[in-house]
C-alpha cells in the first residue's frame, strides 16, 4: 500500500489548469522528489495535499484516508508537514522557540489546562522540550537552542525550520525547495540531511527542488511535472536517461 497516493488531481486558476489529471504514488518511507520547469504544478500539488488548495476533483490518499475531506488543521494531525519555500520563522524568537511552535502543546493539555498551568500542561511542556531537544539534537542543532534566530547565517536556520516541521511527529514531509538560497557548499551538506532524517525517523518525504544534483543523489522515485501533467515518473537512473526530461527539464545536471 503506497504512503500517499495522488489520484488524478484537477485544479484551475480561472483559464489556467495547475494541475491536470495528475497522478502519482510515494511508497511509504519513500523519498518522492516532483521536478519540473516554474509553473509546472509543483506548489500546486502541496497546496492541494495540505488543504491550502481545494482541487476541483480527484483523491489524496494518505493511510487509506483521503485528505481532501480534511480541514487543512485536520490534514497536519493526520501526519503531514510541510516547510515552504520562503523562511517561516520567528526572528526575534530563539532557535528553541521558534522548534516549540511546531509542537502542539495546546493540543496535548487542552486548553484549560494550559491557562490555569495545571500539573498536566507542565509535564506536556516538560515533553515537548524533551522531544524538541532531541529533534535539534538529530539536526545538529542543540548548541544554538538558546540563540535569537535572527543573524544565524541562512543555511542553519533552513534546518531549524525542518526541525520545527518535525516536532508535530509528521509520517508524511513535504519539503518545498529546501535548497533554494543555499550556498552552493552547502545543497549536498542537506541533502545528505533529509536523507538521515528519513531513515532515521522512517518518514515518507516528497521533495520539491530545483537543485537536480540533490534530487538524483537521494530520491528513490522521480516524478516530472510540466503544464500540471505528469511526463515522466521513475527512478533518478530511469528518468536521468529519459531524452525528453534531459532535453527539457534536467539540462546542466544530467
Ligand atoms: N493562487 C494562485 N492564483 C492564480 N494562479 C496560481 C495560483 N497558484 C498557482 N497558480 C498558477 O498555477 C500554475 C502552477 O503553479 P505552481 O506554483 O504550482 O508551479 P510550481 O511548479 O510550483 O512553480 P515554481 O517552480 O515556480 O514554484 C502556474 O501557472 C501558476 O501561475
Amino acid at each position: 500500500m503506497p504512503g500517499l497516493s495522488v489520484e488524478n488531481l484537477e485544479l484551475s486558476f480561472g483559464g489556467i489548469r495547475a494541475l491536470d489529471q495528475l497522478s502519482f504514488e510515494v511508497a511509504e518511507g519513500s523519498l518522492c522528489a516532483l521536478v519540473g520547469p516554474n509553473g509546472a504544478g509543483k506548489s500546486s500539488v502541496f497546496n492541494c495535499v495540505t488543504g491550502l488548495y481545494r482541487p476541483s476533483a480527484g483523491r489524496v490518499v494518505f493511510d487509506g484516508q483521503d485528505l481532501l475531506r480534511l480541514p487543512a488543521h485536520a490534514v497536519a494531525a493526520a501526519g503531514v508537514a510541510r516547510t515552504f519555500q520562503n523562511l517561516a520563522l520567528f526572528p526575534r524568537l530563539t532557535v528553541l522557540e521558534n522548534v516549540l511552535l511546531g509542537g502542539h502543546l495546546n493540543q496535548r493539555s487542552g486548553p484549560l489546562a494550559c491557562a490555569l498551568h495545571l500539573p498536566r500542561h507542565r509535564r506536556a511542556e516538560r515533553a515537548l522540550r524533551a522531544e524538541a531537544g532531541e529533534v535539534l539534537e538529530l539536526l545538529g542543532l542543540a548548541s544554538l537552542a538558546d540563540h535569537l534566530a535572527a543573524g544565524l547565517p541562512y543555511g542553519t536556520l533552513k534546518r531549524v525550520e525542518l526541525a520545527r516541521a518535525l516536532m508535530s511527529r509528521p509520517r508524511l514531509l513535504l519539503l518545498d525547495e529546501p535548497a533554494a538560497g543555499l550556498p552552493h557548499g552547502e545543497v549536498a551538506d542537506l541533502g545528505d540531511l533529509i536523507a538521515r532524517i528519513r531513515t532515521e525517523l522512517g518518514l515518507s518525504i516528497v521533495l520539491v527542488e530545483h537543485h537536480m544534483g540533490m534530487v538524483m543523489s537521494i530520491s528513490d522515485k522521480v516524478v516530472v511535472l510540466n503544464l500540471g501533467r505528469r511526463i515522466c515518473q521513475g527512478t533518478p537512473d530511469e528518468v536521468s536517461r529519459d531524452p525528453d526530461v534531459i532535453a527539457a527539464y534536467l539540462g546542466e545536471a544530467a
